[in-house]
């Protein structure tokens, strides 16, 4: 069995496979290790590792309505993105999941999934008593007072519902160090003597039937699977993969020169993401300095009372975030915070291709952020940053506020609220679905809902690319139930 990518779905994935001492199990990836790196274990030091090489940084193209500078973070580590991210980890409410079957993933409903949550291995709890900020807490209440949204003390108690609270978050809150899926699934099982893990190993060719091309500090290799491959790449990086070997819409691979081996049109397509704006205070006063990531609590509203599920979120950041603001000339606080109103399912829709056919040129990621025709997502961030003023207008966590830095007092017509916050929006690097899981009929699908690669019996995905809707919420433990779930599958043969 080789798995191609030894991050958040594929520590997973590797993990529960090797469990079966009959089955061999090579995972690649492109990474060095986390083991004993306290660089990525530190939950809190997530934000140092952006933009470094531990990650792969990739930027997007000019955006029409969006922000053109946002850069994508993927992680280049074992464990992926959830070795450099904030494990905020929710289990998204159940109609997420009856989108997903509507849309074609027949058996991936809430009730079918549960068991995988259940079993997840990641130690998942409430942002711990000593890492609360009082700054943060002043905010939850703040929250409730000013909106009459209910506090939860733990969202994953019952199905998800909206209100606001600390996160439930995946961490050792005694250490501060990260249960990622290399902690929580691959450390405890290094020594398998039939697991074996080639890190700093980057697959740029797949031949399903001779294997996959690597290369690492040596040269190029190719490595054979007896019975699958399994792809967990992520939603960048597994469509990258599989274009460089030419499956994906052929009128592109042809234009780029790439021998066609698979039209598949939808590889590639169905770009989701979770687009954040960000209104931003010079605080009061100097914040105290606990939190176990700097983000600590948040809030899910319902603007349509008759909805099922929240349709605006929000993260309060405990530190300030100016990259953005400071581009359009705002002032850049010493002591700064700022609410991210986001868009749980957005409606604007890109696609990912490749600039050339030199696996070393990064793809070209075209979001096509605040396109979708109602104006839908741009609406949302509209909404968001007033509703943020109404939290900001509320005691206790009004008194922290010395002024609103950005958008600024000045701006308050809907349109220049929308330029505002398209201009500096920023991604809650989420990007999935760029290879759809979907009914074998349909042409948009890539895989089915056996994970199997259309067109190839011994080709599975399990990462966020297969996503056939966004989730409401932060997405990790949909992929690590992913994850779960394609090693049941694989399993069963
Ligand atoms: C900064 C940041 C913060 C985030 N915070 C949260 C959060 O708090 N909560 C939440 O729910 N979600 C969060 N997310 C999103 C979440 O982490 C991801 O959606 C999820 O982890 C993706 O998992 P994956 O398995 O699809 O891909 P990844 O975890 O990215 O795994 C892909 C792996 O494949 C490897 N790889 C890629 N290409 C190749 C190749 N060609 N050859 C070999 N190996 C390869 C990579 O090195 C990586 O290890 C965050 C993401 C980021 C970047």
């Amino acid at each position: 069995m080789v798995i191609v990518g030894g991050g958040t779905a594929g520590s997973v994935v590797a993990s529960r496979l090797s469990a079966d001492p009959g089955l061999r199990v090579c995972l690649i990836e492109g990474g060095p290790s986390d083991v004993g790196d306290q660089r990525i274990l530190r939950l809190r030091n997530w934000l140092n590792l952006l933009e470094t090489g531990f990650d792969y940084d990739y930027p997007i193209v000019e955006q029409p309505r969006g922000n053109s500078h946002v850069r994508h973070s993927r992680a280049r580590v074992l464990g992926g993105c959830s070795s450099h991210n904030t494990m905020i980890s929710f289990l998204p409410p159940a109609e997420d999941f009856t989108d997903w079957v509507t849309a074609g993933a027949a058996g991936w409903s809430y009730d079918e999934m549960m068991p995988y949550w259940k079993r997840l291995a990641i130690n998942i709890s409430p942002v711990a008593e000593r890492d609360r900020n009082p700054l943060t807490a002043d905010f939850v209440a703040a929250c409730h007072a000013a909106l009459g949204v209910p506090v939860h003390e733990d969202f994953n108690a019952g199905p998800f519902v909206d209100g606001t609270g600390f996160f439930p978050v995946g961490y050792h809150p005694e250490t501060g160090i990260r249960s990622s899926a290399s902690v929580a699934y691959l450390h405890p099982h290094l020594g398998r003597p039939n697991l074996t893990i080639r890190t700093e190993t980057w697959a740029y060719h797949l031949d399903p039937e001779r294997g996959v091309t690597v290369r690492d500090d040596e040269g190029d290799k190719l490595i054979r699977a007896r019975r699958e491959y399994v792809l967990c790449a992520g939603a960048i990086d597994t469509p990258r993969l599989l274009l460089l070997s030419g499956i994906g819409p052929a009128a592109d691979l042809e234009r780029l020169g790439i021998p066609v081996r698979q039209d598949l049109p939808g590889v590639g397509e169905h770009l989701l993401d979770h687009p954040e704006s960000l209104i931003l205070w010079e605080a009061s006063r100097p914040i105290p300095p606990m939190s176990a990531m700097d983000s600590d609590a948040g809030l899910f509203v319902r603007r349509d009372p008759a909805a099922t599920r929240p349709d605006l979120m929000f993260h309060l950041y405990q530190i300030p975030f100016t990259v953005n603001t400071e581009r359009l000339g705002y002032d850049v606080p010493a002591h700064g915070f700022g609410m991210t109103p986001n868009v749980p399912r957005p409606r604007s829709v890109g696609r990912l291709t490749l600039a050339g056919a030199d696996p070393a040129l990064k793809p070209l990621l075209d979001f096509r952020y605040f396109t979708d025709p109602g104006g839908y997502d741009e609406r949302t961030i509209v909404d968001g940053l007033r509703l943020a003023r109404e939290v900001a207008a509320t005691e206790p966590f009004a008194s922290w506020i010395a002024r609103e830095i950005a958008p600024g007092p000045r701006l308050h017509t809907d349109e220049e609220l929308s330029a505002y916050g398209r201009a500096v929006h920023h991604t809650v690097f989420h990007p999935a679905g760029t290879c759809r899981m979907g009914a074998p009929d349909d042409p948009g699908t890539v895989v089915d809902p056996e994970l199997r690669l259309a067109g190839f019996p011994n080709v599975r995905i399990a990462d966020a690319s297969i996503f056939p809707t966004m989730t409401s919420v932060n997405p990790m433990v949909a992929v690590l139930m992913i994850g779960e779930r394609a090693a049941d599958l694989i399993g069963r043969g």
